[in-house]
């Protein structure tokens, strides 16, 4: 019997429960074929903690994420609860957990797969090959500055302040080069260097670090050509890293290579293997109780999980592989399929994901 990994379970809001009782499913399964051990502790964050203890982000939450070995997460928020500035903040909610729990890299694969070509809205031979990985910097930037608001002669003011220090900048670049090192060995630094000093900060350090993995290929893309870039030409990036802000818009853009922002998976790491995965997606409040969200993205981050923080890429492989098997298959949740009145339903999609998986 192999030793029990503790694993802490976020469901949070709107379509998170959905799509992470999908993914539990699939740890099971993953318990019976291989004969590993989980034990999931159950905690409360984002809207549905503010209703019931009036913080997003409860200490005994934070405690039960810091004795677990990894954090599996749905997706927090919802229009009930959003426009109320205090939630907002950055010590609490999202940007909160990030910073407690030191997870400053947010690694964001995008793969098409060839069956799904035609859920994308651009051409099959763009998208040809197109396998990439968004590696963004989690805990600084614009996100974590000071914001304020003041009185200015033309009415209101608001600020919010950017900065990056060379320690922020140096961690997370030197991840991207680690990981470039083990994909095909291709890094695009993205930022607007032309514009932002934080930005001709980030390039330095970029250039320096550059000289430790000299058999990485180095390519600097101001972010307004990224985006351009990433509908021309995907299949010519292989990782990109780049800022908060940036990496968050990016990758919203990278998922619709994918066909659908519910096919998109994400590991919130830092220094070790310790780890927080969630899919990109959001709460999505508009499908949210129809038992229609895609519950790919999740479990495909459940997969990342067991690569990144467990070591156990039997268990990964199997799940990618059942997802793969699914789809080639034909079976399509609405926000993937092409004909919707075929679509499956969360729960269906999730089960056969199970029975696909091979040991
Ligand atoms: N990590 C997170 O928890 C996270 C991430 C992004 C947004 N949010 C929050 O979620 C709330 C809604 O945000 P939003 O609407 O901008 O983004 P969203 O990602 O929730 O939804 C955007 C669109 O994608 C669709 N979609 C998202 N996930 C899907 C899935 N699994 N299957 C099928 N369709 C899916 C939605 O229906 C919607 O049309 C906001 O409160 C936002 O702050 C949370
Ligand atoms: C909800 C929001 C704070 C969050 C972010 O901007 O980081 C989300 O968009 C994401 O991509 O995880
Ligand atoms: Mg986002």
């Amino acid at each position: 019997m192999s030793e029990v990994k503790k694993i802490a379970v976020i469901s949070g809001d709107g379509i998170g429960p959905e799509v992470v009782a999908e993914a539990e499913k699939v740890l099971k399964r993953t318990e019976e074929l291989f004969g590993y051990s989980f034990e999931t502790e159950h905690a409360l964050f984002g809207g549905i903690a503010i209703d019931q203890l009036g913080t997003p982000l409860p200490q005994n939450t934070l405690d039960i994420c810091k004795k677990a070995d990894a954090v599996l997460l749905g997706a927090v928020g919802g229009p009930k609860w959003d426009n109320n500035p205090s939630d907002l903040r950055p010590e609490t909610g999202l940007l909160g957990i990030r910073k407690e729990l030191g997870l400053f890299s947010n690694l964001r694969p995008a793969v098409v797969f060839d069956c799904l070509k035609d859920a994308s809205t651009l051409k099959p031979e763009v998208l040809e090959g197109t396998d990439l990985m968004v590696v963004r910097e989690l805990t600084g930037g614009i996100y974590f500055g000071e914001k304020f608001r003041r009185q200015s002669p033309n009415g209101e003011e608001a600020v919010d302040t950017c900065s990056y220090n060379v320690m922020e900048v140096e961690r997370i670049v030197r991840q991207a080069f680690e990981i470039a090192q083990k994909r095909r060995k291709k890094l695009a630094s993205v930022d607007k260097a032309n514009v932002l000093e934080t930005s001709r900060l980030w390039r330095e350090v970029v250039n320096r670090v550059a000289a430790d993995y000299p058999d990485v290929e180095l390519e600097h893309v101001l972010v307004d050509n990224c985006a351009m870039q990433l509908l021309r030409r995907p299949s010519s990036f292989d990782v990109i890293v780049t800022e908060n802000m940036f990496g968050d818009i990016l990758s919203d853009e990278a998922a619709m290579l994918t066909g659908s922002i519910g096919m998109l998976s994400s590991a919130s790491m830092g220094e070790g293997s310790y780890g927080l995965f969630e899919p990109v997606h959001g709460s999505a409040p508009d499908i949210a109780g129809q038992g229609i969200a895609n519950p790919i993205a999740t479990i495909l981050s459940l997969a990342l999980m067991f690569r990144l923080t467990f070591n156990y890429a039997d268990a990964a492989d199997s799940i990618e592989a059942a997802v793969s098997e699914v789809l080639n298959a034909g079976h399509r949740t609405s926000d993937i399929a092409v004909d919707k009145s075929k679509a499956i339903s969360t729960s269906q999609m999730g089960d056969l994901i199970l029975a696909a998986m091979k040991k």
